[in-house]
C-alpha cells in the first residue's frame, strides 16, 4: 500500500482526505471527539507539507438526503478548535460537491483545511450502483489532485467516496488506516489463547453477519447489547419490546448449533418499560422478558460471569457496548466488560465509535486499553478474515 510520502511533494497539491468523523452528537454538542483527534495527525502533517487538504467524511446515516440533524458544522467547529493551536485554519462547505463545495476549493490556501459536509447527504454515496457511485467520485475527484484514505472505520464500506474515488486519483493509505491495521494484524496472526470476542452495540445485523467466521477464530463469543435478542428469541424465549432482527431467526439458529458452548449469552437482562434515562428498570431472567419492556443492558451476573471469561483471556477484541451506556441505569454491564479489559494479561483492543466513546465516557483512560480502534464494523471484518474493499482499492495502482 502507498504511504503519503510516495505521493511526494504535495506543496501546493489539492489532497481529498477520506476522513471518519463520525461522532456522537446530540443537539450539536459533540459527546466524544476520540474521531476527530485520531485524524488529526494526517492532516497536520499535509497541511504543513502545504497541500491543501479537503477532507470528505459522513455523519450518521442521513439516507442521501440534507437533514440538518446529521451537519458536519459541529465537527468542523471543534476541527478548527483543535487545529489552531497548529496554527492551521478549517473552513467548512455546506454541500459535499456543489457550488460551495467547488468554490470553497479555489479560494482554499496551501496549509488550510476545508471540511465538505456529510458525503451521505448525497444518496449516490452508499448506492449499490457501480455506475452512480463513480458519478459523485468524479465529482469528489474533480475537486483534488490526489486521494488519501483514512477514514479506518469506514474502509469496510464500498462507497464512492471510501472505494470508487480511489479509483479515480493516485491514491495513499493515511497514518491512521496504516496504525490500525498494525494492530489488527497481531490478533490474526497466532493470536495467544483464549482468544475471546465480545459483541454488543445496536448495529446488529451488521455484526450477524460476522459471527460465521469469528466462530471459527475465536476461543470464546461473548454476546451483548442489541445482539442478545435474536438469539435469546431463536432459543424461543419472548423478547417482548427489545431490538430484534426477526428475518436473521435462522441464520443465528444456525450459529447456536454449531458453536456448542463458543457462544456465551446473558441469563438475566436490566429491562424497563421504555427506552428512557429515568425509565423503571428491573432485572429479569434472560427467558422471562416481559411482553411490555425492553432490553436495555446485560444484567449483574451476567456481566461477572462476562467480566471473568475477559479477564482469563490472552487475547481480547471488544466491539458494541453491552448496553445503553449513554443513560447511567444500563451501563453496569459496559461498565464491567470495559474494567475486565483493564486487566487482561495480554492484547487488550477495544474497536468502534461508541464503544470507544463509552469506555471513555465512564472514566477510562485510553492506555488502559492495548489499543482503542476507531473502527468497529471496520475492524470485524479484518478479524473474520474478509477482504476490505476500501484497503483493496488502495492496493491496485
Ligand atoms: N439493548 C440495547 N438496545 C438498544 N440499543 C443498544 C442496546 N445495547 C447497546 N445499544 C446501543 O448500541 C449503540 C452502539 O452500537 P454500535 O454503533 O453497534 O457500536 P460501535 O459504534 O462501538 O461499533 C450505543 O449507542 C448503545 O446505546
Ligand atoms: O461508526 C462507524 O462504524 P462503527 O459503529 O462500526 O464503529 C463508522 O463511521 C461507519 O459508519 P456506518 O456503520 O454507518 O457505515
Amino acid at each position: 500500500m502507498k504511504t503519503i510520502e510516495d505521493l511526494g511533494d504535495l506543496a501546493g497539491q489539492r489532497v481529498l482526505v477520506r476522513s471518519d468523523l463520525n461522532v456522537p452528537i446530540k443537539d450539536e454538542v459533540i459527546g466524544d471527539d476520540g474521531r476527530i483527534r485520531a485524524s488529526l495527525p494526517t492532516l497536520v502533517k499535509l497541511a504543513k507539507a502545504g497541500a491543501k487538504v479537503i477532507v470528505t467524511a459522513h455523519l450518521g446515516r442521513p439516507k442521501g438526503q440534507p437533514n440538518p440533524a446529521y451537519t458536519l458544522a459541529p465537527v468542523a467547529k471543534r476541527l478548527g478548535e483543535l487545529l489552531q493551536p497548529e496554527g492551521i485554519t478549517v473552513r467548512f462547505a455546506t454541500d459535499v460537491t456543489g457550488d460551495a463545495a467547488q468554490t470553497a476549493v479555489q479560494d482554499l490556501d496551501e496549509g488550510e483545511v476545508l471540511l465538505l459536509e456529510n458525503v451521505r447527504y448525497d444518496p449516490r454515496e452508499e448506492s449499490k450502483d457501480e455506475a452512480e457511485r463513480g458519478a459523485l467520485a468524479d465529482e469528489l475527484a474533480a475537486l483534488a489532485d490526489v486521494f488519501v484514505s483514512d477514514g479506518f472505520g469506514v474502509v469496510h464500506r464500498k462507497q464512492a467516496s471510501v472505494y470508487d474515488v480511489a479509483r479515480k486519483l493516485p491514491h495513499a493509505a493515511g497514518g491512521l488506516v496504516l496504525a490500525e491495521v498494525d494492530v489488527l494484524k497481531k490478533l490474526t496472526e497466532d493470536p495467544a489463547r483464549p482468544y475471546v470476542v465480545v459483541l454488543g452495540g445496536a448495529k446488529v445485523s451488521d455484526k450477524l453477519a460476522v459471527i460465521d467466521n469469528l466462530l471459527a477464530k475465536a476461543d470464546k463469543l461473548l454476546i451483548g447489547g442489541g445482539m442478545v435478542f435474536t438469539f435469546l428469541k431463536a432459543q424461543g424465549h419472548e423478547v417482548g419490546k427489545s431490538l430484534l432482527e426477526e428475518d436473521q431467526l435462522d441464520i443465528v439458529r444456525g450459529y447456536l448449533n454449531e458453536a456448542g458452548d463458543k457462544i456465551v449469552l446473558p441469563t438475566d437482562i436490566v429491562v424497563a418499560p421504555e427506552f428512557k434515562a429515568d425509565s423503571p428498570a428491573t432485572v429479569v431472567a434472560a427467558d422471562a422478558i416481559p411482553a411490555d419492556q425492553l432490553g436495555l443492558d446485560i444484567g449483574p451476573d451476567s456481566a461477572k460471569v462476562f467480566a471473568a471469561e475477559v479477564a482469563a483471556a490472552r487475547t481480547v477484541f471488544w466491539n458494541g457496548p453491552m448496553g445503553v451506556f449513554e443513560m447511567a441505569a444500563f451501563a453496569g454491564g459496559t461498565k464491567a466488560v470495559a474494567q475486565a479489559l483493564t486487566e487482561v494479561d495480554g492484547l487488550s483492543v477495544v474497536g468502534g465509535g461508541d464503544s470507544a466513546a463509552a469506555v471513555r465516557q465512564l472514566g477510562f483512560a485510553d492506555d488502559a486499553f492495548g489499543h482503542i480502534s476507531t473502527g468497529g464494523g471496520a475492524s470485524l471484518e479484518y478479524l473474520e478474515g474478509k477482504e476490505l474493499p476500501g484497503l483493496a482499492v488502495l492496493e491496485e495502482d
